[in-house]
């Protein structure tokens, strides 16, 4: 059974709703990326989406491009960002990793590459946001073989694509909840409810909830409705307040502290 199916089989079964970070990884560099990662898991994270930095990231606000560039600095390639799911293992994560890549980065390490690396390193989900259900026969072929969940996006605008999306998702279906790019925002497309229940009836799958969340009440809202709620800009804009303490070696726990004390409080 693949880590991310264990997960939230647990969580059914506690009751709970699964807390999912995003974070840039290289962000601000590899090494501290791992400790943050550790700190996600000890404040309640139940799974990591690991973020391939990318120069061109369209569906991206401006905390993850910032994110982004500061990771590019270092050169940070999508093998740099599969190793750091064996490193943090090794350093005693238990948390499942989903990739989170845009296309371009994926193909120009090669497919073949690619899935032999997320298998050999422990690689649990695959998101890529830029690669519609259309054109993502092959790559999901290799993911089934590879037995890694390719979760798919839905936004509020796909109507009758739901169905067509949801037939085919693994691990969970990622409901979008606004439209436009990531960003921590205070209110959300007017038909998210209908457009979340339109979901619960589409699959028998975990349904997550992303874009713009950034608080503890739009965490129990969305728990409501949702089987996780996924939050990246709000725990980057933590990270990239963090980082004068996280880049002082004698103040970096205080830094890391902060993260903590953030996202413990986003855990339902
Ligand atoms: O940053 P937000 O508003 O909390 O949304 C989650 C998002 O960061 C993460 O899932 C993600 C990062 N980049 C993306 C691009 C498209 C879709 C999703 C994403």
């Amino acid at each position: 059974m693949n880590r991310i199916d264990e997960a939230f089989k647990r969580l059914r079964e506690e009751g709970q709703t699964a807390l999912i970070p995003f974070l840039t990884v290289g962000d601000p560099d590899v090494t501290t990326t791992i400790d943050i990662i550790r700190k996600l898991e000890e404040a309640g994270a139940d799974m990591i989406e690991l973020g391939v930095p990318y120069s061109d990231p369209l569906a991206d606000g401006p905390v993850i491009q910032r994110a982004s560039g500061r990771a590019l600095k270092h050169r940070i390639s999508v093998a740099d960002c599969i190793q750091v799911a064996e490193d943090a293992r090794d350093a005693g994560v238990k948390l499942p990793f989903i990739l989170f890549s845009y296309y371009n980065p994926i193909l120009q390490l090669g497919l073949e590459h690619f899935f032999n690396l997320v298998v050999q390193k422990g690689i649990s989900g695959l998101i890529i946001p830029d690669l519609p259900i259309e054109e993502d026969e092959e790559v999901r072929k290799m993911a089934e073989a590879a037995n890694i969940h390719l979760i798919p996006l839905v936004a509020p605008t796909s109507n009758e694509r739901v169905k067509r999306i949801a037939s085919k998702a693994r691990g969970f279906v990622y409901c979008v909840s606004s439209l436009g790019v990531t960003g921590v925002r205070s209110d959300f497309h007017s038909g998210i409810d209908e457009f979340l229940q339109t979901v619960r009836q589409a699959t028998e799958l975990p349904i997550a909830v992303g874009f713009g969340i950034s608080s503890r009440e739009q965490v129990e809202r969305f728990a409501k409705q949702c089987d996780a709620v996924i939050v990246g800009s709000a725990i980057v804009r933590t990270i990239e307040e963090a980082l004068p303490l996280l880049q002082d070696e004698s103040r970096k726990e205080e830094g890391l502290q902060q993260i903590y004390t953030y996202v413990k409080q986003l855990k339902v």
